[in-house]
């Protein structure tokens, strides 16, 4: 038995000579929503087409639950969003996802799934006539369809308008509040940053990284920006705190998190000289950048 919705311990891929993935291990809970980062050629869509079973590992272990990929059990327990989806040109949306819930054997509220993807204008159109991101639309209905423990979205977002993204990540909650894992490959790092649990990055076929965005900021030791605006006069702040002048009016600072409230004290000590403090955590980019360049070490 496992509570695990999803587990891969130690895996090793190759294609041809070349090791494509080396050593990869991660877990996901249910519930949970993962973000899978990396560079182009890092190995994301290698390691979803093995957990779905499409391609064989060398070494190592995957299990969906306590499914072996590829298995009718595991089939039965995933959901998989492609990042180019495609269907069936002349069937309408309404009717390919009829299809996909015969042959799945689920008795879903068609129609209902359609208006909750923003597709219920448009279910009884023929999906040829589907711009990108409707299709993506259709893909994330067939997500929601089977109730699954695990779903894997690769680059959901692409091609969708920003109001689309925001519907998308909306859904991708209800799923994980359902109790579906889910693992979400992107490039998109704003998007995920808010909207993850946990993220995984992969550098060159290894996992790089594995954690909350706070336990990873925390392990990297990145700076905070301090942003210190003058009440008049921002040269005499300058020389008073040190960093940088900014633009006529600001100082900006940074400092670690450890001094961060010693900082704080200080500008605090100036008084009226100051006339507002903004604070800037290190982003998800620059967490991003700093574990891709220590990989390279
Ligand atoms: N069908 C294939 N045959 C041979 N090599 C492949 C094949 N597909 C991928 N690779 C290689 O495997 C490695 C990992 O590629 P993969 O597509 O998994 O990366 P990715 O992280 O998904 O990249 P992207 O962000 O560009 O989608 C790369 O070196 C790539 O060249």
């Amino acid at each position: 038995m496992t509570d695990k919705a999803l587990t891969i311990e130690t895996v090793c891929k190759d294609r041809g000579k070349t090791r494509v993935l080396s050593d990869i291990s991660l877990t996901l809970e249910p519930g949970q929503r993962v973000a899978l980062l990396g560079h182009n050629g890092a190995g994301k869509s290698t390691l979803i087409k093995s957990i779905l079973g499409l391609t064989p590992i060398q070494a190592g272990t995957i299990r969906i639950g306590t499914a072996a990929p590829g298995s009718a059990q595991a089939r039965r327990d995933t959901a998989y969003l492609p990042e180019a989806v495609s269907f069936h040109p002349a069937l309408t949306g309404r009717e390919q996802l009829a299809l996909f819930a015969k042959l799945s054997g689920t008795n879903a509220d068609v129609p209902a799934l359609l208006d909750r993807v923003g597709l219920g204008d448009a279910m009884d159109r023929r999906i040829g006539a589907y711009s990108k991101g409707m299709r993506q639309r259709l893909g994330l209905a067939q997500v929601l369809l089977g109730q699954p423990k695990l779903a894997l979205l690769d680059e959901p977002t692409s091609g969708l308008d920003p109001i689309s993204r925001q519907d998308l990540y909306a859904i991708i909650d209800e799923l994980a509040a359902q109790g579906t894992a889910v693992l979400i490959a992107s490039h998109a790092l704003t998007e995920v940053e808010a909207r993850t649990d946990r993220i995984a990055i992969m550098r060159k076929g290894r996992m790089v990284a594995d954690d909350t965005l706070a336990n990873l900021s925390a392990l990297a030791g990145l700076p905070i920006r301090l942003r210190v605006r003058a009440r008049a006069d921002a040269d005499a702040l300058a020389a008073e705190l040190g960093g940088n002048r900014v633009n006529g009016a600001s100082v900006e600072l940074l400092c670690s998190p450890a001094d961060k409230m010693q900082a704080l004290r200080r500008i605090a000590g100036l008084g009226d000289a100051v006339a507002d403090v903004e604070m800037t955590p290190p982003k998800l980019e620059d967490l991003y950048r700093h574990y891709a360049r220590e990989a390279l070490q």
